[in-house]
């Protein structure tokens, strides 16, 4: 049976979906669990974005990793810049412009204000996986920052480990609802993400002091599908993030109260045959009298492990057959980093690059 992948019809908007029956299974019933998939699944199908509520992260925990943002990021960028890493180390402090996400589609850069955004990446490092040989670029060690001027180092490495810890938590508990979703066995995630390559992206958005914006709208961070398997971001509830919905539109969405937001990235759209979403987006906070309003980010990518072969769903593939052939997530991330990370626009990608090209001619 082939089924029609387009956008549901109507206008738009992220659905929120409550994951609490899941995070406490033992607490809950399989009839709610069971309405909790059929939800999950129709977000994914229709929007690739999801509002998650009853996540289970605690306030505290939450509220520390906002903290450690403003600390380390408002030290002097001379103090920043002694964490940076070679590019192809998705760790430490990425300074603003030292990654270009749309050059992981293929389109270039359209101006100097793109890609303004600073970040700190943490992730999976071999060492936490003493009994596998895991390769030490992809599974890079941390880079900590080491007190500084006001800066307290141990509780900022504290406040991320626990931020990362409980996010994690919230991929693997998403990917269990996936499976029902996608009515197959929780062991098509849990085969693929014992080691997965898990990145923490800590962002914070801010023009330099005295840049003339003129009329150019600045973007945070160019236009892009992420690269595994979900995302989870905690952001500020303020305008910035945008996302491209079926109508060829970019709309603006804020994490609603208590819900982290939620994205497919292009590893589940390669297995489920684009049943679902890996959905475009970009980040571009309003510029108020030459200044942009404070906003700060923290996606936790689930990509899976560097050694999964990742192949379509053979209840994905319909008469048509599927249209990825399988790839490892090791090949599959390269592309996608070479691109953003070290400039080499991935011409693989060209679908996506078409759709952004296409929402550039509404926007202007
Ligand atoms: O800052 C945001 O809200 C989004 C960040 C994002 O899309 C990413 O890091 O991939
Ligand atoms: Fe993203």
């Amino acid at each position: 049976m082939s089924e029609h992948f387009s956008a549901a019809p109507g206008p738009f908007s992220v659905p929120v979906v409550d994951i609490s029956a899941y995070v406490s299974p033992l607490a809950s019933d399989a009839a709610v669990r069971a309405r909790v998939a059929v939800d999950m699944a129709r977000a994914c199908r229709d929007v690739g974005f999801v509002q998650v509520r009853g996540h289970g992260i605690p306030h505290d925990v939450i509220a520390g990793l906002g903290a450690a943002i403003d600390a380390f990021f408002d030290q002097p960028l001379d103090t920043k810049q002694r964490y940076r890493t070679p590019p192809q180390i998705n760790r430490g402090y990425a300074p603003p412009h030292s990654e270009s996400l749309s050059l992981s589609l293929g389109v270039e850069s359209a101006s100097q204000l793109n890609d303004y955004f600073e970040a700190f990446n943490i992730g999976a490092a071999a060492s936490e996986f003493s009994q596998l040989t895991l390769p030490a670029d992809v599974y890079a060690e941390n880079v900590w920052p080491g007190d500084g001027d006001g800066f307290a180092a141990a509780p900022f490495r504290a406040a991320v480990e626990a931020y990362f810890t409980a996010a994690g938590g919230v991929a693997r508990t998403l990917c269990r609802v996936f499976a029902d979703a996608l009515n197959v066995s929780p062991q098509t995630f849990t085969s693929v993400t014992d080691h997965s390559v898990d990145v923490l992206r800590m962002i914070r958005y801010a023009l330099p002091d005295g840049l003339a914006v003129g009329d150019v709208t600045p973007t945070g961070m160019g236009a892009h599908t992420d690269y595994g398997i979900v995302t989870v971001l905690w952001a500020d509830p303020v305008p910035g993030l945008q996302v491209l919905g079926g109508d060829g539109v970019w709309h603006d969405v804020q994490p609603a109260p208590g819900c982290l937001l939620v994205n497919l990235g292009d590893l589940t759209a390669r297995w489920t045959n684009d049943r679902w979403r890996s959905t475009l987006h970009r980040v571009q906070p309003p510029v108020v009298d030459g200044r942009i309003r404070r906003r700060r980010s923290a996606a936790y990518f689930h990509d899976g492990n560097y050694d999964a072969l990742i192949s379509t769903l053979r209840s994905c593939v319909g008469i048509d057959g599927g249209q990825y052939p399988p790839i490892t997530v090791a090949d599959h991330l390269a592309a996608k980093l070479a691109g953003s990370r070290a400039g080499v626009a991935n011409t693989a990608a060209g679908e996506e690059a078409e759709r952004v090209r296409a929402a550039e001619t509404v926007d202007r």
